[in-house]
């Protein structure tokens, strides 16, 4: 018996296109951008385009390598059963095929036309967040997004040693502030649909250890978080202006996270603070990066 629709099959272009999961790339791009722009080396304009395209075909391979090998997952939940494998538009080969095709291209072309460190870092990336977050972590512990979060954390430090061939502290602290950002980021959001996580049997931290635990560990990480996001300002490595704005968007952030840590009573209520922490989480991303990249080139 086939395992796709034949009424839905072929995918078209489309389909191929949402296995990249192309929203969340989009802050993976521009954090990897602002990774290269904040370098101190000025890279040609053709290499910098093709190092930020690398670094998106790059996280789109892993995207699709991640739902190739979880398609039996993102059936049982209602977020992701439209996926194009759930769904039955897409068949698992073609996913495959896709996500490999497509992970070797970007980090050859990285590797020949910008340079073999910032490849090599993107070939670790999408191997950490296939092999070691998706395979290996995300069924098995509620640690699952600490420990594979480092995935996500890599596009500054691929921008920066695609610019600079090398790699410093700015780059090293751009990588921290997004791993220590991660667990806020997902909790909030997997607060609010914890259920979903539960009837696909994922061990994510709210259905192992409930709400309350998931709430003080959101707090918990939001302050090195904040520590690390306000550090290149007086480790000289940004000025007063992004010093100024991290500080204020992690205060904004913080005063969030203590809100979703009161609304122990009021769950009920629509989870409000947790859906405002979740959206607030991407904005703070975006600017952080935005502010770090125009504090060093206003200096
Ligand atoms: C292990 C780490 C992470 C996990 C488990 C995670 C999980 C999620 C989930 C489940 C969503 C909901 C949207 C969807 O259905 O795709 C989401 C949204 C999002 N994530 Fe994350 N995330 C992680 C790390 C990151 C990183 C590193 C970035 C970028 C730097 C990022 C950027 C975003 C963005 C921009 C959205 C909003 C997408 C939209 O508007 O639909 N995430 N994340
Ligand atoms: C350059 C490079 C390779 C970057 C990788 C970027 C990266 C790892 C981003 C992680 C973001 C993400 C959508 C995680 C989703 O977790 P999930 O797969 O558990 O979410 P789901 O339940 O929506 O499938």
């Amino acid at each position: 018996m086939a395992l796709t629709t034949p009424a839905t099959l072929p995918a078209d272009w489309r389909d191929f296109v949402a296995l990249t999961k192309p929203r969340v790339m989009t802050l993976v791009v521009f954090t990897g951008l602002c990774g290269l722009l904040a370098a101190p080396v000025p890279l040609h304009p053709v290499l910098g385009f093709t190092a930020i395209l690398c670094i998106a075909l790059g996280a789109g391979a892993a995207a699709a390598l991640n739902q190739w090998y979880e398609a039996d997952l993102d059936a049982l939940m209602k977020r992701t059963a439209a996926r194009p494998l759930p769904a039955g538009r897409m068949d698992k080969q073609s996913a495959l095929h896709f996500g490999v095709g497509l992970g070797a291209f970007s980090v050859l072309l990285m590797g020949l036309a910008v340079n073999w460190l910032a490849a090599a870092i993107l070939a670790v990336s999408i191997l950490y967040y296939v092999i070691i977050y998706t395979v290996w972590l995300k069924r098995r512990t509620p640690q699952n997004i600490v420990i594979g979060g480092g995935a996500g954390s890599f596009p500054p430090l691929i921008g920066w040693a695609a610019a600079t061939g090398d790699v410093s502290l700015l780059p090293a602290l751009l990588f921290l502030l997004i791993f220590l950002w991660t667990p806020p980021h997902f909790w909030a959001l997997s607060l609010f649909v914890r259920t979903d996580y539960a009837a696909a049997g994922v061990p994510m931290l709210p259905v192992v250890a409930g709400p309350k635990a998931t709430r003080d560990q959101i707090l918990l990480y939001t302050l090195p978080m904040g520590i690390a996001a306000v550090a290149p300002w007086p480790l000289g490595l940004a000025g007063p202006l992004y010093g100024i704005a991290a500080a204020a968007l992690s205060l904004a952030f913080l005063i969030l996270a203590l809100r979703v840590h009161r609304n122990r009573a009021t769950e009920a209520a629509g989870m409000a603070p947790e859906k405002a922490l979740f959206g607030f989480s991407i904005l703070y991303l975006f600017a952080i990066f935005g502010v770090l990249v125009l504090d060093r080139w206003i200096a």
